[in-house]
């Protein structure tokens, strides 16, 4: 028989500007997690490096060769948890990427997301962030499978805002979706928990994001408030925006009893509308 109910932990970690200490202080709150029953532990964007375009080619390291890229597969192996390495600064081929790795019990890789929507906005008098300014995009939907537990879809902060990717994500079975992300002072307070409520409810599947802790000294101030959401819309887990670790249980026959209750997977009207999956 296969396991329906997990832990899940979201560390919401203080990152600095010393890549070796955030690594450090990753590891020493990933041990945490998994000694409490965490299964599956998530880090934040950009948990080796401060958030912003002037830090990311200083902070990149290649998949195959970079220090988080080991330190992450060490954690995950000596842990025996699957781990959403939260995300990079990641160069390839001349360019560079935001990316979030994910490993297994075993320290192997499993999957590699690169930020497919980049975060480009110019709220006047509130906030300018242009990633496109020295990041590329990536190309491709990323999801793995937690042994034989369930899916999980991956995307990366402002891809949770595009509802399409969460539903193509829900249509291929994946049960979680998990969002390493660091909203700002502005959206954080207006759209960080709608839009994970909006993602869970239209797709009745759990949805979790892991920010970096706030620190106001930082030039992007992140929001915090790392949360789990359910198949109902709930907020399940969260905390404010100091670092900690966020337990959320994750109880996949809840998920199928919302799904049975309100069956809105089977009462779609593609004969009306249709969101097409155009690449894999
Ligand atoms: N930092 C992001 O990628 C997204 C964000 O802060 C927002 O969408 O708001």
């Amino acid at each position: 028989m296969s396991i329906t109910k997990f832990k899940l932990a979201l560390i919401q970690l203080a990152v600095g500007t010393n890549k070796a200490e955030n690594l450090l202080r990753a590891g020493r709150f990933i041990q945490e997690a998994a000694k409490k029953g965490a299964h599956l532990v998530t880090l934040p964007e950009c948990f080796n490096s401060p958030y912003g375009t002037g830090y990311f080619a200083e902070y990149a390291e290649q998949l195959e060769t970079g220090e988080s890229s080991l330190a992450l597969s060490s954690a995950a192996k000596e842990n025996k948890i699957y781990l959403v390495g939260g995300s990079i600064p990641e160069k390839k081929d001349g360019k560079l990427y935001n990316t979030c790795t994910v490993w297994g019990p075993d320290g192997g890789l499993l999957a590699v997301h690169r930020k497919v929507h980049l975060f480009d906005i110019d709220i006047p008098g509130k906030i300018k962030f242009q990633e496109s300014e020295t990041l590329s995009p990536g190309n491709e939907f990323t999801s793995f499978q937690m042994g034989d537990i369930c899916k999980v879809g991956v995307g990366i902060c402002y891809d949770i805002r595009f509802a399409e990717m969460a539903q193509i994500y829900a249509r291929n079975d994946c049960r979680l979706l998990i969002y390493p992300g660091a909203f700002n002072m502005t959206t954080g307070p207006a759209h960080w928990e709608l839009l994970q409520r909006c993602r869970a409810v239209d797709n009745q599947v759990y949805v979790a994001t892991a920010s970096p802790a706030r620190s106001e000294s930082s030039s992007y101030v992140a929001w915090g408030h790392s949360s789990a959401v359910s198949p109902w819309g709930e907020v399940i887990a969260s905390t404010d925006e100091k670092e900690s670790v966020v337990y959320a249980d994750i109880d996949l026959d809840f998920l199928e009893q919302i799904r049975s209750q309100i069956p809105i997977t089977h009462q779609r009207r593609p004969d009306m509308y249709e969101v097409v999956q155009k690449k894999n």
